[in-house]
């Protein structure tokens, strides 16, 4: 198994840089969640990893040797929305087959019982697909192909609440059954909090975050009580940002707590994913 290397990589479009140096490494059979605000750079990343446009500076290898032009490698990738390279006449189990050709090895089991229980039907030509089905097909391709790393750019982008819920589902159970490397990328990070095990997330072209779920959490705090004694209580901490209800404040904090004697008007609790996310991200702050 074969893990991939993110070096000094940068992208600029004309004049604007869209990522600014990126270093970080996927491990295989994982879930990443590749978070970052809307322009974030998030599939500018995933195509430049799977060698779909190419980088600016910096280098992508796998186990040490470089994706550029080298097929054996970039067969072990799967961008999810490669599909819509394929003729929009073609049907969906045509679109299966050639999938089949191109990777070897597609499941093919798994992706007409998917079709089934997403209520895709495998005759339906693909430019006639509806916004949430031309998702499901993507996504559908994207769990049948035999790859070992499957990036997912908005996988759920149109879907219904329903059909979100079947495809994390499905996803981990897949994923139980043929463990592989997933890089998700997404805003909505309440859907993929239980879901992925590594976060990236980017911010002004930069790796902002590049850690384990757990351990991300474990140093995110939100620190409650009446304002000046939150405020006191937090100085020299990492606040990431606050929120205040009346005289009521809560201050987000990033890092590691001191050994301050916590008054009993403060209380400590966690802070979850998404609002962890929400105050990393936010312009102004930090
Ligand atoms: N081909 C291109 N030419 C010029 N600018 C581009 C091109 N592709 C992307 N960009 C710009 O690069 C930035 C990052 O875009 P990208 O699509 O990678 O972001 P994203 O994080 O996937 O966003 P979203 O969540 O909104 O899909 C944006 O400012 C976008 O306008």
């Amino acid at each position: 198994m074969s893990s991939i290397e993110i070096k000094n990589v940068t992208k600029q479009f004309g004049k604007k840089e869209v990522l600014a140096g990126l270093n970080f490494k996927l491990e295989p059979n994982k879930i990443y969640g590749l978070l970052g605000r809307n322009g974030a750079g998030k599939s500018t990343l995933l195509s430049i990893m799977t060698n779909r446009i190419p980088l600016t500076s910096g280098t992508v290898t796998v186990d040490g040797e470089s994706i550029q032009n080298n097929d054996k490698i970039l067969q072990k990738m799967y961008l999810m929305s490669e599909v819509s390279l394929y003729n929009s006449r073609l049907r969906v189990f045509q679109v299966f087959n050639e999938t089949d050709k191109m990777y070897g090895k597609f499941d093919f089991d798994l992706a007409n019982r998917l079709a089934g229980e997403f209520g895709l039907d495998l005759n339906a030509r693909i430019g006639k697909l509806s916004t949430g089905y031309r998702t499901i097909f993507k996504v559908l391709v994207a769990m049948g192909v035999s790859a070992e790393y499957i990036f997912l750019d908005e996988p759920t982008l149109g879907l219904d609440a329903n059909h979100r819920d079947l495809f994390y589902k499905e996803l981990m159970e897949s994923y139980a059954n043929r463990p592989r490397t997933f890089v998700i990328s997404t805003h909505l990070i309440e859907e993929v909090a239980n879901l992925v095990e590594h976060v990236l997330i980017i911010k002004n072209g930069k790796i902002l975050i590049d850690s384990g779920v757990d351990e991300t959490l474990a140093k995110a705090h939100t620190v409650t009580g009446p304002e000046a004694d939150v405020d006191s209580y937090t100085a020299g901490l990492n606040v990431i940002g606050h929120d205040s209800l009346g005289k009521i404040k809560a201050n987000y904090v990033f890092g590691d707590m001191d050994d301050k004697i916590l008054p009993d008007t403060v209380s400590i609790e966690s802070m979850d994913l998404q609002k962890l996310f929400i105050n990393l991200t936010n312009e102004g702050e930090n």
